[in-house]
Formats: structure tokens, sequence, C-alpha cells
């Protein structure tokens, strides 16, 4: 699907199809299709990273709570969505082994615990062993970095699924 097609979807389709670039924050998708016409990929990109750096802290801060852990209950229980799924898969998170699961379980509530939100990183950019590292790293930063390391992260995982979007041909309308 090339732009100039996204250009011309009405809300509701525009919606559908973008509606979890950002992981179940469609409310974004809905707001940014106001910013048409965009130029390019690179246009809706700049509209949701923009939309999201106008946020308070607290919208910030939910659009992370948004976010199922790392190989956590939603993994184990078949709940994530198809995105996330093949993300974690693809980063190993479904095939850790017994310690490392046990370890990435306290650590996600550890992290969980100090900062009121879920650890976030693009798990398209990490393997098994960076995640872990940047976990067991990250979870001693203040709450204001890791606020805003979660969000790049967020911003990171959505150009992935956009490029993937547009990239899938049976996406054309
Ligand atoms: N918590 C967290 O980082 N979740 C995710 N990251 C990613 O790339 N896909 C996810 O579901």
């Amino acid at each position: 699907m090339d732009v100039s097609t996204v250009n011309t979807l009405p809300y509701e389709d525009f919606v559908n199809i973008f509606g979890n670039v950002v992981e179940k924050c469609p409310l974004i998708a809905a707001a940014v299709w106001s910013s048409r016409p965009f130029l390019s990929l690179s246009t809706l990109e700049t509209a949701i990273s923009e939309f999201i750096d106008a946020l308070p802290d607290s919208g910030k801060e939910g659009i992370l709570r948004c976010h199922p852990d790392l190989a956590g209950r939603d993994l184990q229980s078949g709940t994530l969505t198809r995105d996330s799924l093949e993300e974690q898969a693809g980063a190993g998170m479904d095939a850790l082994s017994s310690a490392e699961a046990t370890r990435m379980a306290r650590l996600n509530e550890g992290y969980k615990q100090r900062f009121g939100f879920p650890f976030v990183i693009c798990a398209r950019m990490n393997d098994k062993e960076d995640i872990l590292r940047q976990l067991s790293a990250r979870r001693h930063n203040d709450c204001a970095v890791e606020r805003a390391r979660g969000i790049e992260e967020v911003k990171k995982i959505c150009r992935l699924r956009l490029q993937a979007l547009l990239a899938d041909a049976s996406n054309k309308l």
C-alpha cells in the first residue's frame, strides 16, 4: 500500500489498519488521521511521534502500560496481539529456559514495582541476551529517564510496524 492510498482512507479503515502501530492505542491512529495528507511514510511516523511527545507524562506512561510484559502472562495465555506475538517470538521470548523465564519474570516485576509501568524494548531489534541485559541495567535508572527511554522504544516498534503494513501488498485497498 502506498502513501497516496493511505491518504484516501476513511478514518474507519485507517484506524482498522494502523490502530495497533502503537500497541493497543488506536486513539493515536484516530487522532493523526486529521493530519492527512501524508507526504510519505515518514510524515505519518512524524505525526504519530509528535502526538506522543505532546502528551503529558501520565499519557506517556499510559502508552507504556498498554504494552504486554516480555515473556509475560499474555504470551503464556495466548492473548498477545498478533504484532506483539511475532515480535516476542522473533526475540526468542517464547523459548526461554526455565531459569531465563524465572529471571525475566523477577526483573519485570521489580521494574513494574519501581516505575509503575512495564519495561518496554523493541524486541525486533534485540535478542534474548540484549533484552535481559538491558532490563537488568535500565531498572536502576530514574523514572523520568525510563519513561523517555520506554517511549523511544515504542517509536521504534511503531516504525517497524508501519513499514511492515505499508510493505504488505494484501493491504492494497
Ligand atoms: N514490553 C515490551 O517491550 N513489549 C514489546 N516489545 C515489543 O517489541 N513487542 C512487545 O510486545
